[in-house]
Formats: structure tokens, C-alpha cells, sequence
């Protein structure tokens, strides 16, 4: 661990680092977005998978502790999340990679880096070693140093990736992440992801079924605000069967899954 104060170094009390038990989160003016969800997620990769506008990055917002949530109980590594708590120390130990973030182009990736991991309160004679080492994690070392607005669209996203884990999260929330990197650096952050999640929480947000055969533990399966299944990608694949759409047996899983959750008195 990078940050050594009391909450850190203190034992983990904890059963699960994320548990959700009836939660709603309201987006605009009447939408739930997340509408009753349980669930409970510990150390390991999850894939979090579901059609556009399931309420994927409603969820992850909401664990970035960027939303609140509207009714329901939240807890992570512990804390509850709610509309008057102060969220300060939870947030440093929350790794989060938007969809879409923002930075200053003239930043170069270090500078980047180091601005978001003196955001999350890294002590500050840590902060060169934790930067260097993020940077490294996603193969970015040769361009610590060139601007941000000298990247490719990959690019930006590993050093949106390096600004997640820069801080060592307990809970890493990744909304997206693969999107615009090529195969070879997917394949790498396949191997970060298994890695990482040996020993973090970490809640990855994709489309891609095979990101998560490839580096998940489980699957979270979202559809309209709920939790249609959570298992194995073994489990998802084999809720599959032949005549149900996709190209591999975990994308007729996926599909299975989400038919019978449309059928009334489907699994949801
Ligand atoms: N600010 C908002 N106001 C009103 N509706 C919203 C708002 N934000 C999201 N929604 C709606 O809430 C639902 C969930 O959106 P969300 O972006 O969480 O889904 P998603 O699963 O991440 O989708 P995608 O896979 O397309 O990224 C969608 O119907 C979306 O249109």
C-alpha cells in the first residue's frame, strides 16, 4: 500500500468490499437507473456486461461515490454511502476511470498522473515511485514524458487507466476501459486486470464478452437498472445453447440470460 494512515493499515472488518441491498439511483427527473439492485462484490475482476443503456455507468458512478443514491443501502470497504457522509476517505481508496475524462492537454502523462494521485492524497514521498509505477503498468514508460495532447486515443485511455491505479485502490472502477486500445495492448490489460484483481476489487464496465472471459473472475450481468445473474463465465456460458445469438458459447450465455430476463416471470 501507498498510504499508511490508520484506516489502511487497519484490519479489514468488512465481508465484501462493495454490497448493494435495494439500491436505486435516480438520474434526470424520474429515471432509475439502477432500480433494486443487490449484489455483493468482493477481492476479484468483475465484469459488469449489459445492453446500452442497462445502467452500467449509473453503478459505476454511483460506487465512484460521484452519485448518491436515491433509496437503498450502500456499502464499500465498509463505509456507508450516503447523501450527508463525507466521502473523503472512502475516495482514496476508490481507483475510477470515466468513460469520457478530462485533462490538461499541455500535462504531459507524468504530470497527469502525479496530478491525480496528489488528488487522492498519496503521501507526497510516494508519489514519484507510485506514478513511475502506474506508468509502467500500462506500457506507457516511453511517453511519461511527451504531452497528453501528443497521444493517440489509446494512449489516453492507458493514462486514464495509470491515474486509477496510481493510488493502489482497494475498490478499482473501470467504466469502459478497452475501448480504442489495439489487440496487443488489450491483451496486456487483460493480464493487469487478472493481475490487479488478485488482490483489489475491481468492477470493469465492457461490451465485449470476450474482455471478460478473458480476464474476469465473474460476470455481473445489468439489464434496466437489475441484476439478471452474477457468476462464472463458465455459468454464463453454459446458460447458452445453441440456438440463441452470438459466436462464442459465453456470448449465447449472455444472450440466453438477457431473453429469459424480458420473459414475464423470467429470472427477474
Ligand atoms: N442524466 C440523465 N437523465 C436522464 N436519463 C439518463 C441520464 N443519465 C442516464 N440516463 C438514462 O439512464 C439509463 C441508464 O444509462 P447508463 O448510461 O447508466 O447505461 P449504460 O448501461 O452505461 O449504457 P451504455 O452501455 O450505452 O453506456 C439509460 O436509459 C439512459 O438513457
Amino acid at each position: 500500500m501507498l498510504t499508511t494512515n490508520a484506516a489502511d493499515t487497519a484490519p479489514k472488518t468488512y465481508a465484501w468490499e462493495i454490497r448493494a441491498s435495494g439500491l436505486r439511483v435516480r438520474v434526470g427527473r424520474k429515471k432509475m437507473a439502477v432500480d433494486g439492485l443487490d449484489l455483493c462484490l468482493g477481492i476479484g475482476t468483475h465484469g459488469l456486461l449489459g445492453p446500452n443503456g442497462a445502467g452500467k455507468t449509473t453503478l459505476i458512478r454511483t460506487l465512484a461515490t460521484v452519485l448518491r443514491p436515491t433509496e437503498g443501502d450502500l456499502e464499500m470497504l465498509g463505509t456507508r454511502v450516503g447523501a450527508m457522509a463525507d466521502h473523503r476517505a472512502l475516495r482514496r481508496r476508490i481507483g475510477y476511470l470515466p468513460q469520457e475524462f478530462g485533462y490538461y492537454k499541455r500535462f504531459t502523462v507524468r504530470e497527469f498522473v502525479e496530478y491525480m494521485a496528489w488528488l487522492k492524497e498519496v503521501p507526497k514521498a510516494a508519489v514519484p515511485a507510485a506514478v513511475q509505477r502506474a506508468v509502467e503498468r500500462v506500457g506507457l514508460a516511453d511517453r511519461a514524458d511527451h504531452r497528453m495532447k501528443t497521444l493517440s486515443g489509446g494512449m489516453v485511455r492507458r493514462a486514464g487507466i495509470a491515474q486509477a491505479i496510481v493510488n493502489d485502490p482497494a475498490v478499482l472502477l473501470l467504466d469502459e476501459p478497452t475501448v480504442g486500445l489495439d489487440p496487443a495492448q488489450r491483451l496486456r490489460f487483460r493480464e493487469l486486470l487478472q493481475e490487479l484483481g488478485r488482490d483489489t476489487c475491481v468492477v470493469v464496465s465492457t461490451h465485449l464478452v470476450e474482455d471478460v472471459a478473458a480476464a474476469c473472475s465473474d460476470v455481473v450481468l445489468f439489464a434496466e437498472g437489475r441484476l439478471v445473474f452474477q457468476g462464472t463465465p463458465d455459468e454464463m456460458a453454459a446458460a447458452g445453447s445453441p440456438e440463441h445469438p452470438g459466436g462464442s458459447p459465453l456470448e449465447r450465455g449472455y444472450s440466453a440470460l438477457l431473453q429469459d430476463s424480458e420473459q414475464p416471470g423470467g429470472t427477474w
